[in-house]
């Protein structure tokens, strides 16, 4: 029986400023929920946002107060091991709250993992893979400082593709960026861009003809997330791949998108999405679709980051690799063993569960006083 729920807010300094066209990040505030069974389980699941409200439409503190005031008397004293009937009676009573409803998906798959004796991936279908690939996103908003960072990652067998955020500048300083460390890094190592929604069809087809032509192999979600018609055009006149990031909440937008033609590629985020059982439902779409998948990431902590490593290491296809990076742009982790990132990849515990071991204390001196 669920005896407590709890929403902890955490603020962590970044490693370095992280410049995105709609917000440069300094700190992050991980949102953490743990959910506390009468019988002695613990389960944990995170709704991280990207600068408060200005990429998604819940903020920490309304996913904490959302959660306190409506979604948790829903499943307290209720039986945590029917977790689609607890997820469906959120569907039925709560609207939207996607990242609020994700995080206690997750920390009632993770008891029910644990429970089992089973990764939390073997209730999502089954894992296909022991680690994914993670790319590292270069934006410190200066060309050298991110051709110097891309390069020491190279050396480190971090990461070996890169994606550059751009749409903040000029269409011509974006360019000159992007071709500057393509060309500075060479033709093995890939490099993609997001843009965030920051260009109109106008800007995006001049600028991706130059990003084409420069052997860039991904532009992500170049015009707004409304413009489904628009991200048609260009997947249409275009070679280089198309990805939709922020126009894709949830199962009815991916079928909606994929029915338009409007990507050749979904980035499959957890939270976005609506939790990991309906962010499974935009893999299967784009796998019926003849879409290739991509791991996105809210920049979120090891939390997050491993619920979404053990539903991408379900899909079929991960064609353009994840971006789970978001524990290594924070200055210090919540976890008693660190994530393990070698060769290009995360690699995922076999433990039960999400098989990560939290460090309580870390959390307790570091969250935000309630
Ligand atoms: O994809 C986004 O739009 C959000 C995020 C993911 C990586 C990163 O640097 O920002
Ligand atoms: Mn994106």
């Amino acid at each position: 029986m669920i005896k407590a729920i709890e929403t902890i807010l955490i603020d962590i300094p970044t490693i370095r400023p992280h410049k995105l066209s709609v917000a440069t990040m300094s700190t992050q505030t991980l949102v953490l929920v743990q959910i506390q069974t009468d019988d002695g389980y613990s389960g944990w699941g995170e709704a991280t946002t990207i600068g408060g409200l200005k990429y998604g439409d819940e903020s920490p503190e309304s996913v904490a107060v959302n959660i306190r005031q409506h979604i948790a008397p829903l499943l307290l004293q209720q039986d945590e091991r029917q977790v689609g009937a607890l997820m469906y009676r959120l569907r039925k009573n709560i609207r939207g709250n996607r990242f609020a409803k994700c995080a206690l998906e997750t920390a009632l798959l993770d008891i029910q993992a644990q429970r089992l004796g089973v990764p939390m991936s073997e209730l999502l279908g089954g894992r296909l893979r022991d680690s994914v690939p993670v790319l590292w996103t270069l934006a410190s908003g200066d060309t050298a400082k991110d051709i110097d960072e891309a390069q020491m990652m190279l050396d480190l067998r971090r990461h070996n593709s890169f994606k550059l955020k751009i749409g903040l500048n000029s269409i011509q300083h974006d360019v000159k960026h992007v071709l500057a460390i393509k060309k500075a890094l060479g033709a093995d190592v890939s490099i993609r861009v997001d843009v965030n929604q920051a260009w109109s069809e106008l800007q995006a087809t001049a600028a991706i003809q130059q990003l084409q032509d420069g052997g860039i192999d991904l532009i992500e979600q170049p015009l707004k997330a409304e413009n489904r018609a628009g991200m048609a055009r260009l997947a249409q006149r275009f070679s280089v791949a198309i990805m939709a990031d922020e126009t894709l909440n949830g199962p009815q937008d991916a079928w909606e998108v994929a029915r338009l033609n409007a990507a050749d590629v979904f980035a499959v985020k957890i939270a976005q999405s609506g939790g990991l059982t309906q962010a499974k439902e935009l893999g299967t779409i784009a796998r019926l679709a003849g879409i290739s998948l991509y791991g996105g990431t809210m920049l979120e902590g090891a939390v997050g980051t491993m619920a979404s490593a053990q539903l991408f290491a379900t899909f079929d296809e991960l064609e353009f690799g994840t971006e789970l990076f978001g524990p290594l742009l924070l200055k210090q982790d919540i976890l008693a063993e660190p994530l393990q990132y070698r060769d290009f990849a995360l690699q995922l515990p076999t433990t039960p569960g999400l098989g990560l071991a939290l460090d309580l204390d870390k959390i307790a001196a570091w969250r935000r006083p309630a």
